[in-house]
């Protein structure tokens, strides 16, 4: 029987990934946090670089796991603000600045998810536009010393405190969250994991 591992540190995408009822369908899955280098090259477009790093967070976690009849997933999240990437923020100085470029007007979501068995590979991406509200000097202290911010890229969570400044989304709620269910779904099914 086919097993399915998904290879991510993120308790996020453990809980979304646990929404497609995988344990109730057969098939449940195993955890391995991989460590790839995040860096982006040069030149790199902002949907090829979190194509790129979903794609080998799955063939390192198949590659560590090292089981029989194994299905990898990976997924990457990053915040694409005019032409700048935002991934998770190095410290509460620039988790502020990343606030503030967001502040007040639109940015994208950008999710992929890759899963891969070693042979064959399939992947999707899902862009969501994301809206702030305005944020005070203030309340983007308070937030950033909530440490909410510390470990989620454009330094907020929709799911948590950040959600009370967003006005607005269009696109995919699970995909900003970290996993989109649909297209997961869609994956997972060419698998024959679902
Ligand atoms: C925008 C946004 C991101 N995030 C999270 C999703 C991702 O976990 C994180 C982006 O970092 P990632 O590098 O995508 O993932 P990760 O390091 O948390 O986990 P792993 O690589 O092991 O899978 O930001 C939220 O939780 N809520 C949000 O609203």
């Amino acid at each position: 029987m086919k097993k399915l591992l998904l290879a991510s540190a993120s308790p996020r995408r453990r809980e979304l990934l646990a929404q497609l009822g995988l344990g109730v369908t057969n098939f449940s899955f195993d955890v391995l946090a991989t460590d790839i280098d995040e860096s982006r090259h040069q030149g790199e477009a902002a949907a090829t670089f979190v194509m790129r790093l979903a794609t080998e967070k799955a063939a390192a976690g198949l590659n560590r796991w090292q089981h029989p009849n194994t299905v990898a997933l990976g997924s990457d999240t990053i915040v694409v603000v005019d032409d700048n990437i935002l991934g998770k923020p190095a410290d509460a100085e620039e988790a502020i600045a990343m606030l503030s470029q967001l502040s007040g007007r639109e940015h994208q979501v950008m999710t992929a998810v890759a899963v891969t068995d070693g042979h064959c590979t399939e992947s999707a991406l899902v862009a969501t536009t994301v809206t702030f509200s305005n944020m005070t000097a203030a309340q983007i202290a308070a937030y950033v010393a909530s440490g909410e911010p510390m470990d989620k890229a454009g330094a907020y969570g929709i799911q948590g405190l950040g959600g009370s400044f967003i006005s607005r989304i269009n696109g995919s709620y699970s995909a900003v969250v970290g996993l989109p269910l649909v297209e997961t779904r869609i994956l997972l099914q060419k698998m024959q994991l679902l």
